[in-house]
């Protein structure tokens, strides 16, 4: 079985580092001539599925909030297009950055991450921000199973500065103590692997040095993805990509929603190519 490191690594090397984010904001359903339903979720989730490989990009990221928010119905509209992305050949991130306890969130990693299941996607955002410790079995689940998940430790929002660049007893910041736990689990699974399958959310807004976060750990072998939002809406540049994400730039999944999205029915797979293709050119 292929892990979901190995996985991402293919789809890099085939399609590039564009992940495509799907988040049908009310505004933005209302822009697209939608109802703001399941139904109308839906069919946005389905568009942007097709706009994604027509476009030539191979990740999409669906914001698990915005269908949570049509309960039982928006969930069956989730089901629909993640089956659709998964169908199509794409790499589905599930946004649903989950965060418990023991057998609770071992419940949550199981919803996303078991093969056959409802919502199965190929990989989860998850917080750890109840220790590191507390993920462990989804950790060990998607080592399981070839899934992936996406570790929440510098993110792009800037109320969570003053979290997570606290520093701790022994002098980390709260950020780089999770970085290095992810590092150090992806080493733990082995050295042969070029890509390990437990990434790190780091927003391409932060300066990392402020966060004490050594980018260099993330590269080299069993290098930790990255998953890296913060692009276009909230201000970042793909021409900045080297710049801020450093020796972790070739395992970055580089996500952008908004600034696609908005392109409206008609031109977002035009906006997909034109993203991924500038996506490719920076890293090239
Ligand atoms: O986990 C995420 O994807 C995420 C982490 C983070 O630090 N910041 C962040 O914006 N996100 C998500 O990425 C998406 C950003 O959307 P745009 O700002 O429109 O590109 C939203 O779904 C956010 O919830």
């Amino acid at each position: 079985m292929r892990g979901f490191g190995e996985r991402l690594t293919k789809v890099f090397d085939r399609l590039g580092q564009l992940c495509v984010g799907i988040d049908p904001h009310p505004y933005l359903l209302e822009q697209w001539g939608l109802p703001d339903t399941a139904a109308g979720l839906r069919e946005f989730g389905l568009s942007v599925v097709a706009a994604t490989v027509d476009g030539d990009a191979g990740i999409i990221k669906p914001q698990v909030a915005f269908f949570e928010r049509h309960g039982a119905a928006g969930f069956s509209a989730l089901e629909d297009v993640i089956a659709a992305a998964r169908h199509s050949g794409l790499l589905v991130i599930a946004d649903a950055k989950r965060g418990d306890l023991g057998t609770s969130v071992e419940a949550y990693g199981q919803a996303w991450l078991t093969p056959g299941s409802p919502l199965e996607a190929d990989a989860m955002t998850i917080s750890a921000y109840m220790g590191v410790g507390s993920i462990q079995a989804p950790m060990e689940l998607a080592e399981a199973t070839g899934k992936g998940l996406f570790v929440l430790a510098a993110t792009s929002n800037p109320e969570a500065r003053s979290l997570q660049t606290a520093r701790l007893g022994g002098g980390q910041t709260v950020a780089s103590s999770i970085v290095s736990d992810v590092v150090e689990w992806n080493r733990a699974q082995g050295a042969e692997r070029v890509m390990g399958s437990v990434g790190l959310v780091l927003g391409a807004t932060v300066d990392f040095a402020d966060y004490a976060i050594d980018l260099d750990s993330l590269s080299g072998v069993a290098a930790t993805p990255v998953l890296a939002p913060g692009f276009g809406h909230q201000g970042a540049s793909f021409s900045d990509l080297g710049r801020i994400y450093g020796a972790a730039v070739g395992s970055t999944v580089v996500a952008a929603s908004r600034s696609i999205l908005h392109a409206g029915p008609d031109g977002v797979a035009e906006a997909v190519a034109a993203q991924a293709a500038e996506v490719r050119a920076c890293r090239a």
